[in-house]
């Protein structure tokens, strides 16, 4: 375990493998409810760490299969959750508190642990668990089917960690065993509370991952393509090279990315992105982190869930007929680029691709 310093003085604590003891979930079996993005992942490391596993999912649920093809043992959620001692609560935000309802809490024992990837549910109180059980967060920062893969390959996943409830006074111990079990402690678990972890995931992925960067390629892209630019050149540009730019700010922070791009990209970058990202995006931000502390957002979304999703579903569509989506689809058709992407494979298709408009 370390404590971290940065330099305003902020201490937070990481834990790594060597602080993890398995033994406080060897003889427990964890009930994997869900087998999406999360669920694939956290059933198949526990399993592979040697941990008992169970699936949960609805009976006639078309992953079933998939989940017992890897030789995962399934069982209905309430059967799961029966089974289970640790519940792992991996369906989806908008599902839960039913799931809660109906399959969970009619078979939590006292002493089983609810388990969460994600605080949403209990930081707005949509479950509200009993006393005698413990309440717990791993929370990988990371999409489920790269937890897998990193596990798959050594490697591990940063996540968070919380205990919101300590019942049996073993909360701490178990989770971090099955952090470790999910290959997150071989990377570092930084703890936190379920309300910090609520709160800075919805912003982040609002604001800056999924909502802020998409808004930001899109309107490069149409500023090009308004401005006459091909649509494939706009594409390249704004969307395909964002990868590599991000890969490297993954390996180096915002250093060796400047230290990397040519010193014109450089100066032309420093001088503008502000101007791009300026005062009226540090308010929208403000506002947008405002609605997520205050539950507003959380509030619009359970009642938009309620009402069938109609404006989830219209800006989807949206999305998906965006003139950006088309050309994508098309060009990584023609062109060989993978995880090696700006390798030579690439440079064979440039012989064989016209980028005429
Ligand atoms: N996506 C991610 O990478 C991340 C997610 N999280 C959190 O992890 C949790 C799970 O999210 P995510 O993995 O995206 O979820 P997914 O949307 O991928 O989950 C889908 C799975 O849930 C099952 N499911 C859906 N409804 C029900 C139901 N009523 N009863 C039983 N099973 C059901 C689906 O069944 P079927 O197979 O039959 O369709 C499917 O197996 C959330 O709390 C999320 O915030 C946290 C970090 C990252
Ligand atoms: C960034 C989106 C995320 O928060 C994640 C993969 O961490 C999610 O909710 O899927
Ligand atoms: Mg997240
Ligand atoms: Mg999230």
């Amino acid at each position: 375990m370390t404590d971290t310093e940065d330099a305003h003085e902020f201490t937070t604590t990481v834990y790594y493998d060597e602080d993890a003891d398995r033994s406080y979930i060897e003889d427990k079996t964890v009930a994997v409810l869900g087998y999406g993005s999360q669920g694939h992942a956290h059933a198949g490391n526990l399993a592979d760490s040697g941990i008992n596993a169970v699936v949960g999912l609805t009976e006639g649920s078309s992953s079933w299969e998939a989940a017992q093809a890897e030789g995962l043992e399934v069982a209905t959620t309430a059967e799961a959750a029966a089974q289970g001692d640790i519940v792992s609560v991996l369906v989806p935000d908008t599902v839960q508190p039913a799931v809660y309802e109906n399959d969970i809490e009619p078979n939590l024992e006292p002493g089983d642990t609810l388990q969460f990837a994600h605080g949403f549910n209990i930081h707005y109180n949509q479950i509200q668990p009993p006393e005698d059980v413990d309440v717990t967060m791993v929370a990988p920062k990371s999409p489920g089917h790269l937890v897998r893969r990193n596990y798959e390959n050594g490697e591990g996943t940063p996540g968070l960690l919380a205990v919101y409830q300590d019942a049996t006074g073993e909360a701490v111990d178990e989770v971090l065993a099955y952090a470790s079990a999910i290959g997150c402690t071989r990377a570092g678990v930084v703890e936190t509370t379920f309300k910090e972890e609520t709160e800075t995931d919805l912003f982040g992925e609002q604001a800056v991952l999924c909502g802020g960067i998409t808004s930001l390629v899109k309107t490069g892209f149409e500023t090009l393509v308004e401005a006459g630019y091909s649509p494939e050149m706009a594409y390249f540009e704004c969307l395909n090279e964002m990868k590599l730019i991000v890969d490297l700010m993954y390996e180096g922070g915002l250093a060796e990315m400047w230290n990397s791009v040519s010193d014109t990209a450089e100066y032309g970058g420093l001088s503008r992105g502000d101007r791009i990202v300026g005062d009226n995006v540090r308010e929208e931000m403000d506002v947008v982190l405002e609605e997520v502390q205050n539950g507003s957002f959380a509030r619009e979304w359970i009642n938009e869930n309620q009402a069938g999703r109609p404006q989830y579903t219209q800006l989807r569509q949206a999305d998906k007929a965006h003139e950006i989506e088309a050309v994508g689809d098309e060009l990584r058709g023609l062109f060989a680029w993978g995880d090696d992407a700006g390798n030579e494979s690439n440079e064979t298709a440039e012989t064989e691709v016209s980028m005429d408009d």
